[in-house]
């Protein structure tokens, strides 16, 4: 069994993580820490996992984690570069849930996090985690950063286009929504009901932290400089991501079987048949991308419509994906749900 450690485990994405090891054949979770809950049984904070899990949480210390053979960090920005570099040298693999080493430029990264980098030599080393671009190189990986939620999205929906090289990638435009769980549980004033509910607004259009990431991204597939206007809104909803993504063609092409070729052998991304349009609530609670393409009027813009959960395929789903990745077992191990409806 695979002895999996949790930093953060009171958070979002960390009770998705219990949420989705307590179930996996070949995990058994046995740290789960927490410097608020440090003593309390996960159960009695999360209830639904009785029967499941009876650990108790403990503090996030390298004495607790030091017999774990992989430790997810699902914990702020700026927390897993502290731990990483002493987990590491004890053999332990990191899957990283943050963006501490998602960008491999370290000025970029400080300037849109505001932080300076604590361990600035991991940085080449960290494999972006992202299976259906980086899958062979995560399979040896000691060190991932899982994307962010909105990078997960976009990329997903993009990516068949700039690999084929038939869109212009200077003018490309994302306008993704987001359910509030993206925020976290920390309490925040903006993320009461009072504030998100039967509202709906766009927020960083000035510039968000995943535009450098979606835009790394892009560029490693698109292998030249791309233009890219990202626009993140709040909708009042729980879970989910939706991304209207725009772009204009380069010529004439079957654009339907583009995106069912590019993503034929993906488990978790669902090319939608011509016509059917994406909705959160199909991929609610499972790690499934579902794409639907379109073509207005037949035009030269392409429109993909690009769904995900935030905290299954946008965050922890993921993130268990790449730990199936790293130890060799079966990518869909664990994963194998069919979403929430209605
Ligand atoms: N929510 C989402 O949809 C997504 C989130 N992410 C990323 O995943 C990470 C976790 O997000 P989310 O679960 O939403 O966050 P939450 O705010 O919901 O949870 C954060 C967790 O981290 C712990 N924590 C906070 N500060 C520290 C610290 N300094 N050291 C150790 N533990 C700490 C908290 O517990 P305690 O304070 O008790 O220790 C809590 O368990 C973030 O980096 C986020 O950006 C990525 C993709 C999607
Ligand atoms: C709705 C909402 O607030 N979303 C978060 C992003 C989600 C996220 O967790 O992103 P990282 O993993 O990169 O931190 C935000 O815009 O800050």
């Amino acid at each position: 069994m695979i002895r999996a450690g949790i930093v953060g485990g009171t958070g979002y994405t960390g009770v998705e993580l219990l949420r989705i090891l307590v179930l996996h054949p070949q995990v058994e979770v046995s740290v789960v820490t927490s410097r608020a809950d440090a003593g309390l049984r996960v159960d009695q904070l999360y209830p639904s996992l009785r029967g499941y899990c009876d650990v108790k949480f403990t503090l996030p210390e390298l004495d607790n984690l030091k017999d774990c053979d992989v430790v997810f960090f699902a914990t702020p920005n700026g927390t897993a570069m502290l731990m990483a570099e002493s987990l590491l040298a004890l053999g332990i693999k990191v899957i990283d849930l943050s963006a501490d080493f998602r960008i491999k430029d370290r000025q970029e990264w400080e300037k849109w996090y505001g932080m300076q980098h604590a361990c600035p030599d991991l940085i080449a080393e960290a494999v972006y985690g992202l299976p259906e671009v980086n899958r062979e190189q995560i399979k040896p990986a000691r060190l991932i950063a899982c994307p962010g939620c909105y990078p997960t999205a976009v990329q997903l929906g993009f990516l068949p286009l700039l690999e084929a090289g038939v869109i212009d990638g200077s003018q490309l435009i994302a306008d993704v929504k987001s359910g509030v769980s993206g925020a976290g549980r920390k309490a925040e004033i903006s993320s009461l009901m009072s504030e998100t509910g039967e509202s709906f607004k766009a927020y960083a259009v000035g510039g968000h932290r995943h535009l450098p990431e979606i835009t790394q991204g892009l560029q490693n597939v698109a292998k030249q400089a791309v233009g890219l206007t990202f626009v993140p809104h709040l909708t009042p909803m729980i879970r989910g991501i939706h991304a209207t993504l725009y772009a204009r063609l380069n010529r004439k092409l079957d654009l339907q079987s583009l995106f069912e070729e590019r993503y034929s052998e993906e488990r978790f991304v669902d090319v939608l048949p011509n016509g059917i349009h994406v909705d959160t609530r199909n991929v609610r609670g499972s790690n499934r991308c579902q794409i639907a393409v379109n073509q207005p009027q037949g035009g030269d813009t392409v429109v993909i419509l690009s769904v995900i959960d935030n905290l299954v395929k946008g965050a922890s789903g993921q993130a268990v994906q790449n730990m199936n990745l790293v130890f060799g077992l079966d990518e869909c191990q664990g994963l194998e749900t069919v979403a929430l409806y209605p």
